[in-house]
């Protein structure tokens, strides 16, 4: 029997509708959600992102702040505009879209947004925080999988899940936060010896490592749910994922289509970071909680 479609598509909008309600709630209560984006360069594929970032802050009433600076923009500059915006009470989410031009330092420039901001997650301390299991912000990718994950019922603890990539937005948080819910957790990425040998032996199978064609049905055991978080731009203009779809569905119970699968949800994790952000900083006033959420000193880059 085929694999049944997690539709990352169908989850993003309905939960965007309670999204909206979220906001209704915070602009009644004199707080208008606002989001900063910052584009460095015109990567074409970081513009098609970045768009989709700022059309859900559109459909979900969201502020969006959209600052397109050119690709031999400095580093002072975007640390400038960081620092502009960490200071700026309206906005309560700012992101830095990667990758960024090789003359800047990805670190200091993640490190530069503040943390209570941080509603990409990236941040050094926001990190750590994943790491013992308090995230502020999970990461939007590995959060939109999570909660792809939790459509199909399936609880994770104690589950074989196989993590194909060890990039710090997917890969590495991916595996804390299935880790926190007592997943067995194998990360495998480019050094790997024989792929196949672990991938065959997971119950779930995440996979981020940018490569079509990766995965073949011979890798994937027979009813393991399948995640693609693989976006690969062909020469004819197709967006393909890292898993061979068609023929791996037939040996899946579960899979993620591309598109439509965990690319929706990213940007929709995104928003709920910011709204969370919101929220947080609107009970922050006058409430006990303004001390921890002051509490975190992080280096200054
Ligand atoms: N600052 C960040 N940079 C990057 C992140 C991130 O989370 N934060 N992740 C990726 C890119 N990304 C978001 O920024 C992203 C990738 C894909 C999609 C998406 O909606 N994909 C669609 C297909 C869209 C298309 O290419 O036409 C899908 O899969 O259905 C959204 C966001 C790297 N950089
Ligand atoms: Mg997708």
């Amino acid at each position: 029997m085929a694999a049944r479609i997690i539709d990352g598509k169908a989850l993003s909008k309905q939960l965007r509708v309670g999204f909206r309600e979220r906001v209704a709630r915070l602009v009644e209560q004199g707080v208008q959600p606002g989001l900063a984006v910052i584009l460095v360069g015109d990567s074409a594929a970081s513009k098609v992102y970045v768009g989709n970032k700022i059309k859900a802050c559109e459909e979900c009433g969201v502020r969006s702040l959209h600052i397109a600076l050119p690709a031999d923009a400095s580093e002072a500059e975007v640390l400038a505009t960081i620092e502009r915006l960490n200071a700026d009470a309206t906005i309560h989410g700012i992101l830095v879209q990667l990758p960024l031009p090789a003359h800047i330092q990805v670190a200091r420039v993640l490190e530069a947004i503040s943390v209570h901001k941080d509603v990409d997650g990236f941040h050094l301390y926001n990190v750590g925080a994943l790491v013992t299991g308090n995230s502020i912000f999970p990461p939007c990718t590995p959060y939109g999988v999570q909660l792809l994950l939790d459509t199909t019922g399936i609880d994770v603890a104690g589950q074989n899940v196989v993590v194909v990539g060890a990039s710090n937005i997917v890969g590495k948080p991916m595996g804390l936060m299935l880790l926190q819910r007592e997943a067995t957790v194998t990360i495998c990425h480019a050094r790997t010896r024989d792929l196949g040998q672990h991938t065959i032996l997971a119950d779930i199978l995440i996979v981020a490592a940018g490569k079509p064609g990766l995965i073949v049905p011979e890798m994937v055991k027979r009813g393991a749910i399948v995640i693609d978080v693989g976006i690969n731009r062909l020469d004819d203009g197709r967006i393909v994922g890292d898993v061979c779809f068609d023929a791996v569905k037939e040996k899946a119970s579960w899979i993620t289509p591309v598109p439509g699968g965990v690319g929706p949800m990213t940007v929709t994790m995104l928003i709920e970071n910011t709204l969370r952000s919101a929220e947080r900083a609107f009970k922050a006033v006058d409430s006990d909680e303004f001390q921890d959420w002051e509490a975190p000193t992080v280096r200054s880059p």
